[in-house]
C-alpha cells in the first residue's frame, strides 16, 4: 500500500497550522506579526511591546508596558533547587543543554501542571519570560565555574539581560543594540523549533516539554546554533581577505558556510539581518574599529557571488554579540530567551485549536 500524499522532503512549502500570530509574507517582504511588521516595529518599538503584542494581541501603551515590566520583575527569582541542579551538571555541558535542563526542572515547581488553559498557559509564558535570563545566565556561569548573578530591579527587563550577562551596566546604545536583538529574534512563524514546539503540544503536553523540545531544536547549526558558529569561523582568521580565504575553501569542500541561506529568504537577504548589519556598523563606528564589519562585508559579496546565498539574521547577530562582550556559548541561549515568547504564543495557540500532529511516511524497506 502506498499513501497518495506526496513526500516533500524537510517538508519544504508545506502548510504546517493555521495561526493569527505570524507569517513570513516574500511577496510584500514583510515579517508579519500579529498584523504588523516586525522590521518597521523594530525600529521605534522594543522588546516588551512585541512580548505584549504576541502574548495579548495589541501594542502597550507606556503604563500597560511599565505594568507588564514590573509584572516580569516580581517573578524574577528562581527556585533555590535549579541552582543545585547545574552545579551537579558535568562541566561539559553546553549552556543550551543546561538551559534545556532547566526549563524542564520548572516543570516540577509549577502546581497547576496539569492545566492547559489559556489563563494559566499565558501566566506561565509570563513566569518563564521572567525567569529565563537568570536561568541562561546561571547556568552557564556556574558551568564556568563562576557564582551565580541576582537580577537588578532598577535595570529594564533587557538592560538586566545584558547587565547578568557582562557584568557591568550597558551603556543606553549597549542596551539599545541587546533589545532590537531580542525583539528580532523573537517570532518568525514555523522554523523547526516552532514547530517542535507545536508537535509536543498537539499531545496535550505542557509548556515546559514543548519548550524544552524547542530548545534541542534550535541548539542545531543549521538553526539556531549557526549564530555561535559564525562567531567561532570569524575567529579563525584577522582580517577581510584571510576570511574569505577560508569561505573558498569551505566552499571547496562543499561544507555549508553558517549564517548564509534560508528556507525562507534563499534567494533574498534576511531583512533581520540588514537590520542588525546596521547595529554592527554603530559599534563599530563607536569602537572605531572596522574590522569586524569589513570581514563580515567581504563574506557576504562573496557568498553572493560564489553561491548566490544571502546572510541570515544570526550571521550578523554573531559579531554584534561579540562587540557587547557576550560569551560565544551564550548566543544560542540568548536567541532561546528571546523566542521563547514567540514560542509559548505557538504552544498556547496549539492547545486553544488543537488537533494531534499525526503524519504518514512513504515506506521504502523490505518488501512485505
Ligand atoms: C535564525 C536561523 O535559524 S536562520 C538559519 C541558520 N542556519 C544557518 O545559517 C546554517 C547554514 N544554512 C543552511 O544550512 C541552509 O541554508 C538552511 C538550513 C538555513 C536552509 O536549508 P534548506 O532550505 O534545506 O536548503 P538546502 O540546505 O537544501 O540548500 C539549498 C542549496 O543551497 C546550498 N546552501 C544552502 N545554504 C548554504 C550555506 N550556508 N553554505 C553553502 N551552501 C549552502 C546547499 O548546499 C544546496 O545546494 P545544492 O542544491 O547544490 O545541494
Ligand atoms: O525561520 C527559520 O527557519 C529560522 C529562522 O530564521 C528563525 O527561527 O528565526
Amino acid at each position: 500500500m502506498k499513501t497518495d500524499a506526496k513526500f516533500v522532503p524537510g517538508l519544504a512549502g508545506v502548510v504546517a497550522a493555521e495561526t493569527a500570530i505570524s507569517l513570513l509574507d516574500t511577496e510584500k517582504e514583510k515579517i508579519v506579526i500579529k498584523g504588523h511588521d516586525l522590521i518597521a516595529l523594530s525600529k521605534d518599538k522594543d522588546y516588551l511591546d512585541i512580548v505584549n503584542l504576541l502574548l495579548e494581541d495589541t501594542l502597550p501603551d507606556q503604563t500597560t508596558k511599565t505594568k507588564l515590566e514590573e509584572k516580569l520583575k516580581a517573578l524574577y527569582d528562581v527556585p533555590t533547587g535549579l541552582i543545585a541542579v547545574f552545579k551537579s551538571l558535568p562541566k561539559a555541558t553546553h549552556p543550551m543543554d543546561g538551559l534545556r535542563t532547566g526549563i524542564s526542572v520548572l516543570a516540577g515547581y509549577d502546581e497547576q501542571i496539569d492545566d492547559r488553559s489559556l489563563a494559566v498557559n499565558k501566566s506561565r509564558a509570563y513566569d518563564l519570560l521572567a525567569k529565563l535570563p537568570t536561568i541562561t545566565v546561571n547556568s552557564y556561569r556556574i558551568l564556568n565555574n563562576q557564582e551565580p548573578v541576582q537580577p537588578q530591579q532598577e535595570l529594564a527587563y533587557s538592560a538586566n539581560f545584558l547587565y547578568m550577562i557582562t557584568g557591568k551596566v550597558p551603556t543606553e546604545q549597549e542596551a539599545k543594540i541587546f533589545d532590537r536583538s531580542l525583539l528580532l529574534y523573537s517570532e518568525h512563524e514555523m522554523p523547526n523549533s516552532t514547530f517542535t514546539a507545536r508537535v509536543i503540544a498537539s499531545t496535550q503536553s505542557d509548556l515546559y516539554g514543548a519548550l524544552t523540545g524547542a530548545v534541542a531544536s534550535l541548539k542545531g547549526n543549521l538553526h539556531g546554533g549557526a549564530n555561535e558558529a559564525v562567531m567561532y569561523m570569524l575567529r579563525e582568521v584577522d582580517s577581510a581577505a584571510s576570511f574569505e580565504e577560508l569561505l573558498m575553501k569551505k566552499l571547496s569542500r562543499k561544507e555549508k558556510v553558517m549564517g548564509f541561506g534560508h528556507r525562507v529568504y534563499m534567494n533574498k537577504m534576511d531583512p533581520r539581518a540588514l537590520m542588525m548589519k546596521e547595529s554592527l556598523k554603530q559599534l563599530c563606528e563607536k569602537n572605531g574599529d572596522f574590522l569586524l564589519l569589513e570581514m563580515c562585508e567581504a563574506g557576504e559579496k562573496l557568498m553572493k557571488r560564489e553561491k548566490g546565498l544571502y546572510p541570515n539574521l544570526d550571521y550578523y547577530a554573531a559579531p554584534v554579540y561579540w562587540l557587547l562582550g557576550i560569551p560565544i556559548q551564550l548566543y544560542t541561549p540568548i536567541f532561546f530567551s528571546a523566542r521563547t515568547v514567540g514560542l509559548s504564543a505557538h504552544v498556547i495557540e496549539q492547545h486553544q485549536h488543537n488537533r494531534i500532529f499525526r503524519p504518514r511516511v512513504h515506506y521504502i524497506g523490505k518488501p512485505y
